[in-house]
């Protein structure tokens, strides 16, 4: 499993040092269905692996980070699903979001041109178009 920034919220520099302390951020994870990203979600909020079924829809989770630059930064972490019938809602979850994160089974040779053809379709919507405007914060 590995996951792409295609919505990087700075131009240049490291985004930790930029990250407003106390801010949430709203991140949508997508890929294809089984790439593991409620999986990855799960991990992330309650530091285990846990059973999952396909995601009809999306799971949401509020994450903290408790070490390093980003101490104290929330994430508001969107889980998509990401069947094939399911990705043209994607752009509806990508509209107003602080992030991207695009998970790939790195495993998964036989669909890695499908993931990689998900992937610039989403990076190539104008939506998703790097900003650097940290105003609304
Ligand atoms: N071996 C291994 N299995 C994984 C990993 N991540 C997820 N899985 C398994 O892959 C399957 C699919 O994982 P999910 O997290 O449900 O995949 P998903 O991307 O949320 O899929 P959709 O909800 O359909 O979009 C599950 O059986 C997981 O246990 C991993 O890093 N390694
Ligand atoms: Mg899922």
């Amino acid at each position: 499993m590995g996951a792409t920034m295609v919505k990087p919220l700075v131009k240049n520099g490291n985004i930790l040092d930029a990250l407003p302390s106390q801010a949430t951020l709203h991140v949508v994870m997508l890929g294809l269905d089984s790439a593991g990203k409620t999986t990855a979600l799960y991990r992330l909020k309650f530091d285990q692996y846990l059973n999952t079924v396909p995601t009809i829809g999306f799971n949401c989770e509020k994450v903290q980070c408790t070490l390093g630059k980003a101490k104290g930064v929330h994430f508001l972490v969107w889980d998509v699903g990401g069947q094939e019938k399911l990705r043209p809602l994607w752009r509806s979850y990508t509209r107003c979001t602080d992030g991207i994160l695009f998970v790939i089974d790195s495993v998964d040779t036989e669909r890695m041109e499908e993931a990689k053809m998900e992937l610039m379709r989403t990076a190539k919507c104008p939506d998703n178009q790097v900003r650097n405007n940290w105003n609304n914060l």
